[in-house]
């Protein structure tokens, strides 16, 4: 095979895995806002006087950090979107993005914070939240209303333009991060509010933020409530969920085939390929799929038994997890009718 040739199949890879319907199960909401709205949201605090611009813009730009950048990065995105109409903003980009490449079920995670310069409680925060995903009209996004039954916020006959089967569909759930610096009672309050939220369609409870800092002990007692409460938690430890461009980024790793990725997948361990935050690390699950197919040479029916198997780890209840695997069915069908055309 020529130079040319091997250029062309791996372009045809991206696209395929750009095509094939996927899960995602590991993606911080403020780690997911696109660069671009970064800029425009900096350049308005700049005006302000909040901010010096050209500073952020440097920063924001920059390619590879350590981890330490990394948070530090946090903390000015925690600048950057800390009103109400901002977090509705971000989540409604950080979901139309999902869906445009075809990801059928987003868990998307997150910190409720407090902001009492911007009159923000943790409620109100997570309230934000789910204005953004009412308001996705280009992509047809469940949610869960009010009586706790699966829904979609669109509705084509109020709205107009495209119908819903026109349109891509994501189904999107939540998880309520506890940030390790938090106090024992903030952690308390995020898992209360997340039992609160629950048929809102908050399914679990994640710990995460900088490893360095926090004690173990005064978040323990919110992840035991959590537990006792039948709430389902993700932790930043050992967890299944890998994210590969992330730990290449910020674990030193010199090169991504030494990830264990390969061993991993050899040895069958249950895994799912993930993202971290797509804006922070200029990526999306499509690009981590065709990351892992072209480093651990995986096939494509290999690619597809990875994203079909997530299925197993999403955190929605059985009825949910029914539709998915009809998703992934009607779409291996499809292959198998392309084929003997
Ligand atoms: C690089 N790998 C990572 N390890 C640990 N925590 C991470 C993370 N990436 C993101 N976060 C956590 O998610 C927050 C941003 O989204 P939200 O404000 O919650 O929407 C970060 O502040 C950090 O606490
Ligand atoms: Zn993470």
């Amino acid at each position: 095979m020529t130079e040319r040739e091997k250029g062309r199949d791996f372009t045809e890879l991206k696209e395929w895995c750009l095509a094939i319907p996927k899960i995602e199960l590991h993606a911080h909401l403020n780690g997911c806002i696109r660069d671009s709205t970064l800029l425009e949201l900096a350049e308005v605090l700049g005006e302000r006087g909040e901010i010096v611009f050209d500073d952020v813009k440097h920063v924001i730009n920059k390619y590879g950090r350590t981890l330490t950048e990394c948070f530090q990065l946090f903390d000015l995105f925690h600048i950057l979107a800390t009103d109400h109409e901002t977090i509705s903003r971000i989540t409604k980009e950080a979901v139309e993005d999902f869906a445009a490449e075809n990801v059928v079920y987003l868990e998307l995670r997150t910190t409720p914070k407090n902001n009492e310069t911007k009159g923000m409680t943790k409620r109100s925060y997570l309230k934000a939240v789910i204005n953004g995903l009412r308001s996705v009209e280009s992509v047809n996004v469940s949610f869960i209303n009010p009586n706790g039954r699966t829904e979609s916020f669109y509705d084509p006959l109020q709205k107009g333009g495209l119908t819903v089967l026109e349109k891509k569909r994501i189904y999107v759930r939540l998880l309520l991060s506890i940030d390790r610096r938090e106090t024992t009672a903030a952690a308390m309050e995020t898992v209360s509010l997340a039992l609160e939220m629950r048929e809102l369609g908050v399914v679990g409870i994640d710990l995460s933020g900088n490893p360095i800092v926090g004690e173990w002990n005064s978040f323990f007692p919110a992840l035991k409530y959590a537990k006792e409460m039948g709430l389902p938690i993700t932790l930043h430890c050992g967890e299944i969920e890998i994210c590969l461009t992330s730990n290449l980024r910020t674990e030193r790793l010199s090169s991504i085939d030494l990830h264990h990725f390969g061993k991993l997948f050899k040895a069958k361990h249950p895994l799912v390929l993930c993202t971290d935050d797509t804006g922070l690390f200029s990526t999306s699950l499509s690009n981590e799929y065709y990351l892992a197919a072209t480093t651990f040479g995986l096939d494509k029916e290999s690619i597809l038994q990875l994203s079909t198997n997530a299925i197993h780890y999403v955190f929605a209840d059985n009825e949910l997890k029914k539709t998915l695997r009809e998703i992934f069915q009607a779409y291996d069908k499809r292959l198998v009718d392309d084929f003997s055309l």
